[in-house]
């Protein structure tokens, strides 16, 4: 839609023909935007390699789990000279690895030329042409120029900047399981306060997983940090936070996952997330007990209340040395 209004012609890959012909003949995508109308410079189309053919820009948007099958497929199909950008957030599961390296790999590109587009996006909002903000990250610059020139609308749809790939990466992967999370507590019947603190903490652990994998840590501060954590954890547009509300309810994750019937990428990102963080000895409590409650049958009551009756500890480190005395 931002980039139909923007003036360009949009092809859209999809696997379904009766979705193609819906957006085709119908100008709706009602599975994901209900009524929303689709702007006329889109078209739909299931045909792989004529859905390619020519184009000057390929944005990859499937289910973390689909990304490396769907870039294989559409590798051959793809001129060397466009401009590659996703918006999946998400790890490949077995591998760990980030988007962009599947990508590069699949694509056989540099991963220092692929764009990661994220931030609080929810497309029923940008459908209706609400104001969002997003990020735009890669290594080159003028990839990222490239990526914010083609996006860029100045009535609705902002984007910046950021170097940082693996923090926005990171960060937007990360904080589905804290949306996760927030959507337990809501469900359980708790409030704002714990929500709050299950955002506040949820961040603190997924900067502190992000920074020892180098990112920088003021990624977790910008728009694909706190800002999509914000715009998820809150939100019933999100899939994150429904399938946790639901969790919070009592339903098992089967009746969950088969309710919400889109991806709940948290999931599969709080396994990858609970190896990450043994690989690089990063605590992360949240991301533990959800984990117990999504794979090993732990109640959300017991799971709040083992992080609750943690060891106490400091919000923020003591410095080693008094600043005025330099005594210890
Ligand atoms: N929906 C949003 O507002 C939003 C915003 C920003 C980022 N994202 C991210 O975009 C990604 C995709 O989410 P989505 O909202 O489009 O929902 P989704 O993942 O349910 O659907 C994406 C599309 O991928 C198709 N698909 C599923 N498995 C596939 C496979 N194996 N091969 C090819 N196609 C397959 C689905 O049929 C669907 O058309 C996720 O990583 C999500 O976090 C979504
Ligand atoms: O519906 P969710 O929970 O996958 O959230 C969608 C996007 O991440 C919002 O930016």
């Amino acid at each position: 839609c931002v980039l139909a209004d923007n003036g360009h012609r949009v092809t859209l890959w999809t696997r379904s023909d009766a979705q193609a012909r819906e957006i085709n003949e119908e100008r709706r995508n009602s599975k994901y935007l209900k009524d929303s109308r689709l702007p006329e410079g889109i078209s739909a189309a299931t045909d792989m390699p004529s859905a390619l053919a020519g184009a000057e820009a390929v944005i990859f948007v499937p289910p973390s789990s689909a990304m490396r099958d769907v870039a294989h497929a559409a590798g051959p199909h793809i001129r060397r000279d466009a401009l590659i950008v996703h918006a999946t957030k998400g790890f490949e599961s077995e591998s760990l690895k980030r988007m962009s390296d599947v990508l590069a790999e699949e694509l056989d590109r540099p991963a220092g030329e692929i764009v990661v587009l994220s931030g609080p996006s929810h497309a029923e909002e940008v459908i209706v042409r609400h104001p969002t903000t997003v990020v735009v990250a890669s290594a080159s610059i003028a990839c990222a120029e490239a990526a914010q020139d083609l996006f860029m609308n100045d009535e609705y749809f902002r984007v910046y900047t950021n170097p940082d790939v693996v923090g926005v990466e990171l960060a937007g992967a990360l904080k589905n399981i804290i949306a996760l999370g927030a959507g337990v507590s809501d469900g359980v019947g708790y409030g704002d306060n714990a929500k709050a603190a299950l955002i506040t903490r949820g961040l603190a652990e997924i900067a502190r997983l992000g920074a020892s994998m180098g990112a920088n840590a003021l990624t977790f501060a910008g728009l694909a940090g706190v800002g999509d954590l914000i715009g998820t954890a809150t939100s019933r547009h999100s899939r994150n936070w429904r399938a946790g509300s639901l969790l919070g309810q009592g339903l098992s994750l089967e009746e969950v996952l088969k309710q919400i019937g889109m991806v709940v990428e948290g999931v599969r990102t709080t396994q990858s997330a609970k190896k990450l963080a043994a690989l690089y000895q990063v605590e992360m409590p949240i991301t533990n007990e959800l984990h117990k409650v999504l794979f090993d049958g732990k109640t959300t009551t017991d799971a709040i209340g083992a992080l609750m009756g943690r060891v106490r500890t400091h919000e923020i480190e003591r410095p080693a040395f008094d600043l005025d005395s330099g005594q210890p």
